[in-house]
Formats: C-alpha cells, sequence, structure tokens
C-alpha cells in the first residue's frame, strides 16, 4: 500500500510537468470543446457512434476541431480541402500512426501495416501490398472474381434470408484464395476467427478505447497492476497461432510445388533476400486477409440495407441493368461501360455509409503551420468521411439515398469505371496512407453489387401482418469500422428464368 501511495505521489508532479509541456500551444487558437485541466476531453468522446458526436462537434465548431486527451492534441478534420491539403499535398510530415501502447506494442509487436509509423517497416509492408493490390495485379483477378461472386448468387438462392452468412464470405473466400493460395474452407473457422480478431482490433485502436494509449506512463507499472496487458498479449498470441498456422501451411505446400502463386508465397520468397522474420509476414498476410475482409463485408452489408430501404434506386438500377443484360445472362465486366447509374448507386452507398467512417487516424511528425493556426508534432489527425459526406452543401438530403447526385458527369467518362470509384466520395480516405485495397474493394463491390441488383429483389422482412419491418441504419457495430448489425431483409428471385441462369451456372467466369 506504501509503494502504491508513494508512487500516487510521485506521479502527480510528473503528470503536472508532462501536461504543461505539453499543454504549451502558439498560434491562433483551434476551436474546439472547453477541456478539463487534467484530462483535457479524454472522458467526453463517446466510444459509441464516435462519429456523430464529432458530427455535432462539426455543427458548433466548424470543420476544423482540436480535442486534448490528457495532454496530446486530436485534430478533427471534417473538410475535404483540409485533409488533402494536410494529409495529401503535406503528407511527408502527416503520414505516420501514433503510437499505441495496447494494440501496437503488445497486441501487434510493432509490427501491423496499418499501426506502422512512417518509415522502413512501413515501405517494406506498402511494397509488398502494392504488388498484390496495384490495378494491373487486381486485373488479372477477374475471373476469380467472378467464380466467387456467381458464388454468392447461388447461396442467396438457395438460402436467402442468410443472406448475412453469404456477403461476407464472397470478399472473404477471394481475399483467402489470393493471399494463402487455398479455398476458404465451407462454414471455415478461419472466418469466424479473423472475424473476432477484427472486431477486437477495430475496437482497441479506437482513440480512447485503452487508458494506457492516453496514460502512457501506465505502462510502467507492473503486470499485477496492468490485466490489460495480458490481455493484450492473449490476443496477439490467438492471432499469430491463426495467421501463423495459415502461412505455414503455405511454407508447407511451396516444399512440394516452388511454382505456387499466391501473396504469402511471394513475402516468403522476398524473405531470401531481405531479413524478415516470419513473425512480420504473418502480421502483412494476416493484414491482407483482415483488411479485405472487414471493410468489403461492411460495404456490401450497407449496400443491402440501403436497397431494402430505398427501392427507388433499386428499381431504377434493375431497369438499366435489364436493358444491358436479359434473364439469361449473368452480368459481368463487359458491358460496365453501358452502366452509369449502377456506378453512380456503389458511390452512394459508399458515401450513405462510409465503413471506415473516421478513417485511419494520421500522426503528424513535425510542428505545423496551417490558416493561422500551430498544429503540434504528435497531434492525431482524424479525417470525419462520416462528416464530409454529410456535407449538405456538397451533398444535398445527405442522409437520402439518391444515387442521381453522381449523374451529373457525362455517363461514359472515367467516372464511371471500377478503377474511380473513389471519385466523387471520400471513402477510401487520404493521402499516402490512404487505402491501398480500393482497386481490389471496387472491382469486387463493382461484380457483387451489380450481380445481386440483377438477380434478385431486396426487400423487408414482412411480420406477421405483412407488413415491412422497420430497418434502423443505427443499430451497427462500434469501433473504427462500422457494419450494420444483423436487419430483417430477404433477397427474393426476380423470375424463374434468372434461378435458372444462376443455378445452371451460365455465365460463372
Ligand atoms: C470497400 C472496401 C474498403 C474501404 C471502404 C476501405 C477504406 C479504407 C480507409 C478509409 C483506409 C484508411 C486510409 C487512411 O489512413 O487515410 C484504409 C486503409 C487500409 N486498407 Fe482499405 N478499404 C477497403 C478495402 C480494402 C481491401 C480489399 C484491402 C486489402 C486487401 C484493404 C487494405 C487496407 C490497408 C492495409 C489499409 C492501411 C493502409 C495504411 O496503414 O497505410 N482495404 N482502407
Amino acid at each position: 500500500m506504501g509503494i502504491l501511495l508513494n508512487s500516487a505521489g510521485l506521479l502527480v508532479p510528473i503528470l503536472l510537468a508532462y501536461y504543461w509541456i505539453n499543454g504549451r500551444s502558439t498560434g491562433k487558437r483551434i476551436p474546439g470543446p472547453r477541456a478539463h485541466p487534467f484530462v483535457g476531453h479524454t472522458f467526453q468522446v463517446p466510444t459509441i457512434h464516435t462519429w456523430k458526436y464529432y458530427e455535432n462537434l462539426w455543427h458548433q465548431y466548424g470543420p476544423i476541431v482540436k480535442l486534448t486527451f490528457a495532454g496530446d492534441d486530436i485534430l478533427i478534420l471534417s473538410d475535404p480541402v483540409d485533409a488533402q491539403e494536410l494529409l495529401a499535398r503535406r503528407s511527408r510530415i502527416y503520414s505516420s500512426r501514433r503510437p499505441l501502447v495496447y494494440a501496437g506494442k503488445y497486441q501487434s509487436n510493432n509490427m501491423r501495416f496499418t499501426l506502422l509509423p512512417y518509415g522502413e517497416m512501413f515501405k517494406r509492408h506498402i511494397a509488398a501490398f502494392h504488388s498484390m493490390l496495384e490495378p494491373r495485379a487486381v486485373g488479372g483477378y477477374e475471373g476469380l472474381q467472378l467464380e466467387k461472386s456467381h458464388r454468392l448468387l447461388v447461396d442467396l438462392v438457395k438460402a436467402p434470408t442468410e443472406f448475412f452468412r453469404h456477403v461476407p464470405r464472397f470478399p472473404a473466400s477471394l481475399i483467402f484464395l489470393l493471399t494463402f493460395g487455398q479455398e476458404l474452407a465451407e462454414d471455415s473457422k478461419d472466418l469466424v476467427e479473423v472475424q473476432k480478431v477484427l472486431a477486437d482490433f477495430v475496437y482497441d485502436i479506437n482513440p480512447g478505447a485503452h487508458v494506457v494509449d492516453t496514460f502512457p506512463f501506465l505502462d510502467y507499472l507492473p503486470d499485477i497492476l496492468s490485466p490489460w496487458r495480458k490481455e493484450a498479449l492473449r490476443k496477439r498470441k490467438r492471432e499469430l497461432t491463426l495467421y501463423g498456422r495459415l502461412c505455414n501451411e503455405v511454407k508447407d505446400r511451396m516444399a512440394q510445388d516452388p511454382e505456387l502463386e499466391c501473396f504469402t508465397a511471394r513475402l516468403f520468397d522476398q524473405q531470401k533476400t531481405q531479413s524478415m522474420p516470419d513473425e512480420e509476414i504473418f502480421y502483412i498476410a494476416g493484414t491482407a486477409f483482415a483488411s479485405g475482409t472487414g471493410t468489403s463485408a461492411a460495404t456490401l452489408l450497407w449496400f443491402v440495407m440501403a436497397m431494402a430501404m430505398f427501392p427507388a434506386a433499386q428499381k431504377k438500377a434493375q431497369e438499366e441493368l435489364d436493358s444491358v443484360f436479359g434473364p439469361d445472362t449473368v452480368p459481368d465486366f463487359s458491358r460496365r461501360m453501358d452502366l452509369p447509374y449502377c456506378f453512380a448507386l456503389i458511390k452512394e452507398v459508399i458515401r450513405w455509409a462510409p465503413t471506415v467512417s473516421l478513417s485511419f487516424p494520421h500522426y503528424l511528425d513535425e510542428d505545423d503551420e496551417y490558416k493561422g493556426y500551430t498544429i503540434r508534432k504528435g497531434t492525431t489527425v482524424i479525417s470525419s468521411l462520416w462528416n464530409m459526406h454529410h456535407n449538405e452543401e456538397e451533398f444535398p438530403d445527405s442522409y437520402g439515398f439518391n444515387p442521381d447526385r453522381f449523374m451529373y458527369k457525362e455517363p461514359g467518362t472515367d467516372f464511371f469505371n471500377t478503377e474511380t470509384l473513389g471519385l466523387g466520395n471520400y471513402g477510401f480516405g487520404f493521402g499516402r496512407r490512404e487505402c491501398p485495397g480500393q482497386h481490389l474493394a471496387a472491382k469486387s463491390m463493382w461484380i457483387a453489387i451489380v450481380r445481386m441488383l440483377w438477380g434478385f429483389h431486396i426487400e423487408p422482412l414482412k411480420d406477421g401482418n405483412g407488413m415491412p419491418m422497420k430497418i434502423d441504419p443505427d443499430n451497427c457495430t462500434e469501433g473504427l469500422t462500422s457494419r450494420p448489425n444483423p436487419f430483417p431483409a430477404n433477397f427474393i428471385p426476380r423470375s424463374a428464368a434468372h434461378v435458372e441462369t444462376i443455378l445452371s451456372g451460365e455465365g460463372r467466369s
């Protein structure tokens, strides 16, 4: 007890000095709510529906807001012009990630790509990701995308109300095959496991999720006073068991077949020339699997919800599709330039419900000046994609769902293409840390959505009185990424001919 009191007595002056040094600020005051003198806004920011809290701050204080978490500055950007200037044009100093004790040091052994500071290891990982995800490489995955999205249609014919299981399986099975060179097993435990890993991770990196990341000195406390440390290490072990097993299986298959083609096999090839411990490879491959699964699945589920809630947009897209593909032809990539409304609809899904609503926080490496404000080195910069997508000047009636808002461009232009799905919205982030998976995501979203619209009416489930059940878009998961919680919708095949075409395997690849 005495030791504890002595430690507390020492901590108070250290804390005061720390906040005094960190709290100094020059330049014009950045707008924001009043802060508590010691803990700042730490306990004001909710961990639930955080983007809504930031939306209120934006309306109250404007597009650049500063919060302080116990001496650390957090900048919330709500105007894409500011995000473009700081995160993209000044990306040299705005592309790092804040060192996190819980999710970075203990949960990831400082090897997880999404949390890496801008430096040598980051460059090694991004080069690996680009080799797998750059547009030319992605062009080679079309056959697999056709095959896996056809499987989605078959699953939806067979068990339509189970869309909540089928839809996430589509991007997961694709990225699993690309990463580990093997098929995702039926009712795969690996998928369930990676979904748990992801759910933990998107919660754990949320600013404010763990007190030790707000007060890093707590890491000096012994294990007995830090139960969170054991928990973070347990999560790391669980994750590495999964990724390690999957990667080692690739290594074993490479021994049998040196020509084996998949992302992990290429990483093991690189290991021969670059010093990269196995654990680093496990994290790179695991990150590809996890990030390729979670965000794409969430976007597709938001699409299903939007269709069940906004039937007029669904009908219009189906009319456009029917003018290009009859019931005897499953759509493929060939006539995509003839389907501008479908592109507009997918852009609107990304705008209406940005899956990574607060993007991934960037971290500033040097002091900077902007619009008369001093932004201090060590500031965490959050671009609120949610706020950018709900700016009534750029997107009138922003809570509504209106693909026509993107139809102002001439159909047939590059604006309506899989390569440019991110144009007109901000859903893939900004600057050097913008999503490296966006080209793969765009083509996967495109083919899955167009095929679902071609084959099915998506409707709310009916209650006992035949009335459509209510769907609430606010009922979604929490954390850095969000997806709808299960909601009452159903897939009704558009005709017997569509079912026949799907089941006969026409257009499978
Ligand atoms: C519709 C689907 C997707 C959406 C909406 C999305 C969105 C985002 C966003 C907003 C970011 C943060 C950008 C920033 O820090 O400024 C991000 C980062 C990232 N995304 Fe995606 N993403 C999607 C699909 C994918 C796919 C398919 C992959 C991989 C196969 C992927 C891999 C990553 C990785 C590795 C990062 C971290 C980049 C870094 O830290 O530098 N994403 N994504």
